[in-house]
């Protein structure tokens, strides 16, 4: 057998990398140096009570709020670059009230998110031949198992279909690395599991996930690591299984462990939280 047959398989990609990203608001350390990476083909959760700063963190990686620290897209830095030259580059969000246009079909939901990567960067692919815009679209569908919804209204899917809508919005052009914001809110817990596990089937194609949600049975049956954020900071980080006993956890986030007797899990409500500390 040939040595490279032996060889240790090749570790994932890094696709998202931040090295002390800090965000201040007046007086507020949103984000306090905050290291994090997300490799392609894999689902980051970032968790933490309401204010903790996780919106923050999307907002100053895909370049929607001032920060200081770098930021990396394969090892390309991005910290000083547009939000719209971030999104060219390969990663796309999510926004939290990200409700679709609902007098627009599927396939021109998402031909607003294409327009929105750039005409430069359509026109590129248009002349080259390689990619029309329609395919572009439906490529995005594909990856998150909707191409048959193309022409369809939005109110005629169901509210998890709708979600995978929105997250396929944030797929369209290319995008290694998306970071989705509280994606699941308002689904029960069946529709919640459908939509991990379409989430995971989009990490399978190689895409890199930062994941934030409260909802603790999604974020622990579908990720690969986890971050916490308390007061703006990481308190902690690793598999799901080491961060839910974490006690610092516990005692920031988790609360005392309601147990959902089925799971043996937290439940998922519970996290009431707090505001980060004003700091001088
Ligand atoms: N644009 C802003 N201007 C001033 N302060 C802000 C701004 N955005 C967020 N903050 C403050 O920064 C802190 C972190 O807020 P952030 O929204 O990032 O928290 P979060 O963890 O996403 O909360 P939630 O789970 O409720 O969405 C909070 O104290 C918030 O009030």
């Amino acid at each position: 057998m040939s040595e490279s047959t032996l060889a240790e398989p090749a570790a994932p990609t890094t696709l998202l990398e931040t090295g002390g990203l800090s965000v201040r608001y007046g007086g507020v350390s949103a984000n306090s140096d905050i290291d994090i990476s997300v490799a392609a083909g894999e689902i980051v959760g970032l968790i933490g009570p309401n204010g903790a700063g996780k919106t923050t963190f999307v907002d100053a990686v895909t370049g929607f709020t001032k920060s200081t620290g770098t930021v990396s897209l394969r090892g390309e830095r991005l910290d000083k670059a547009s939000p719209h030259r971030r999104r060219r580059a390969g990663m796309a969000r999510t926004w939290q009230a990200g409700e679709l246009f609902t007098d627009l079909t599927v396939a021109q939901n998402l031909a607003v998110a294409v327009q929105s990567v750039g005409l430069r960067a359509m026109l590129a692919d248009v002349v080259n031949g390689s990619r029309p815009p329609a395919d572009v679209i439906s490529a995005a569908l594909e990856l998150v198992g909707l191409d048959d919804a193309a022409d369809q209204l939005p109110g005629e899917l169901t509210l998890g279909h709708q979600k995978l809508v929105g997250v396929a919005r944030a797929l369209v052009g290319g995008t290694q690395l998306v970071l989705l914001d509280e994606p699941a809110a308002g689904l029960d817990t069946h529709e919640s599991r459908d939509f991990g596990i379409e989430l995971r089937r989009i990490a399978a194609t190689g895409i890199g996930i930062l994941l934030i949600d409260h909802d603790m049975s999604l974020v622990l049956d579908v990720c690969d690591r986890l971050y916490v954020l308390d007061f703006g900071r990481v308190i902690a980080s690793g598999p799901p299984a080491a961060i839910q006993d974490d006690p610092a956890v516990i005692s920031a986030y988790l609360g005392s462990p309601e147990v959902d007797p089925d799971t043996e899990r937290p439940t998922a409500d519970g996290p009431t939280g707090h505001a980060p500390k004003e700091t001088p």
